[in-house]
């Protein structure tokens, strides 16, 4: 069969947050995108919202399927797919690589036609109504072919990365898996460790939360189920991460037990130094930018306003993160700047009546 140029016709099964995101970027770059989800509401609503058609698609002229259903079902709908579209690569968006190749190792389908990926963005929502288009914009999206994997089916899983307008990685499944344990899961783990701590915190405690906890619990919110799916399958590189985990907090309950400075001291330059290494934008080299915290009152227009004080500032904004406090009408807009541009930031924005926190 020839392919035919231009972008495949593409099926995404699993029209959730990372399907129907996928849907968006792909249908805003001109591509056919056909929806399929288990919950037939679910591709109609990201068809609704843009993100491609409910309509089946002719099997024969599918040249790409991205899988994108919850970790558990991955390797059997890979499965159907590659029995289904008998000209189509198939890739999946899972979040842990080595389980879903195992299962169909020794199954009768045509494995040259699958290479995995997993694209480093999401959110802590779920479903299609969340999705977003620009979800992928400068984030790595890993591509990780194995043995039997074709090159023009790694080809055109590097096609669909472009076309989300990601940055490339290409890693052998294990090493995927190990890398995720330590910059994904484990993270994750802790958040939620430090978000259920919270459980048995006082409310009148509660109100004096700041940013900070903030920051630390956000990736907490994420769908219990879905962590659930991703843990379990990565399991054995999870534990390594947790196990020296443990040791280090034993290490930090003794630095603090410690009257003398030293050893505290040496714990929160490794946490100093730890957010140094996080890459920064485009994979670059990281860049230790500083953060403003603006208050925004709950009023219509204070978003617009807010932002056109900053773009009068003349500051280049490198990142933007909106935190909302129901209980206090209030809410707070992160703006990520060169540290040598933060004081006069936060002084124009005084100047302009604005509270930084
Ligand atoms: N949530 C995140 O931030 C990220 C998630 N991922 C991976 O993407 C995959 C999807 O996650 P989300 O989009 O967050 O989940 P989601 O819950 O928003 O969407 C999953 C969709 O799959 C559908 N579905 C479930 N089983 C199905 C089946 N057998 N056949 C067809 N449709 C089925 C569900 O009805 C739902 O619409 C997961 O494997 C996850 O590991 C990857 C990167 C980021
Ligand atoms: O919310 C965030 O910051 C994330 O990092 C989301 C995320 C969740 C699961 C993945 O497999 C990849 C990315």
């Amino acid at each position: 069969m020839s392919t035919p140029a231009g972008p495949p016709v593409t099926v995404i099964v699993g029209a959730g947050l990372v399907g129907a995101s996928i849907g968006h970027a792909l249908s805003g770059v001109g591509w056919r995108v056909h929806l399929v989800d288990a919950v037939p509401s679910h591709a109609a609503v990201a068809a609704g919202l843009g993100a491609g058609t409910a309509e089946p698609a002719d099997p024969a002229e599918v040249g790409l399927v991205v899988v994108a259903v919850p970790p558990r079902a991955i390797a059997d709908v890979v499965g159907e797919s590659l029995q289904t579209y008998p000209g189509a690569t198939v890739t999946d968006v899972g979040s842990v690589k080595a389980g879903v190749l195992d299962a169909l190792w020794d199954r009768p389908v045509d494995l040259t036609r699958y290479v995995g990926s997993h694209p480093m963005a999401g959110s802590h929502h779920s479903g299609p109504v969340t999705a977003d288009g620009e979800l992928f914009v400068d984030r790595t999206w890993v591509v990780t072919p194995h043995r039997k994997s074709s090159d023009a089916a790694t080809a055109r899983v590097v096609e669909l990365v472009r076309a989300c307008r990601a940055r490339l990685v290409t890693l052998d499944v294990d090493d995927h898996d190990a890398a995720v344990a330590r910059v994904s899961h484990l993270p994750h783990l802790v958040s939620v460790l430090m978000a259920g701590h919270l459980t048995n915190v006082p409310d009148e405690d509660l109100v004096l939360a700041g940013q900070g906890l903030r920051d630390v619990t956000r990736i907490a919110g994420g769908d219990p189920g879905l962590w659930q799916q991703i843990v379990r399958a990565n399991s054995t590189a999870v534990l390594r991460e947790l196990r020296q985990v443990a040791v280090s907090l034993d290490r930090l309950i003794t630095a603090v037990e410690t009257p003398a400075d030293t050893a505290l001291g040496l714990e929160l330059e490794r946490g100093v130094e730890g957010t140094h290494r996080i890459p920064g934008k485009h994979g670059a080299a990281p860049v230790p930018y500083e953060q403003v915290v603006v208050a925004i009152p709950d009023e219509p227009g204070a978003l617009a306003r807010l932002f056109g004080d900053v773009e009068a500032a003349g500051v280049n904004v490198e990142d933007v993160a909106i935190e909302h406090d129901a209980s206090r009408q209030v809410g707070y807009l992160t703006l990520s700047v060169r540290p040598e541009r933060a004081e006069g930031l936060a002084v124009a924005m005084r100047d302009g009546g604005w509270t930084v926190v």
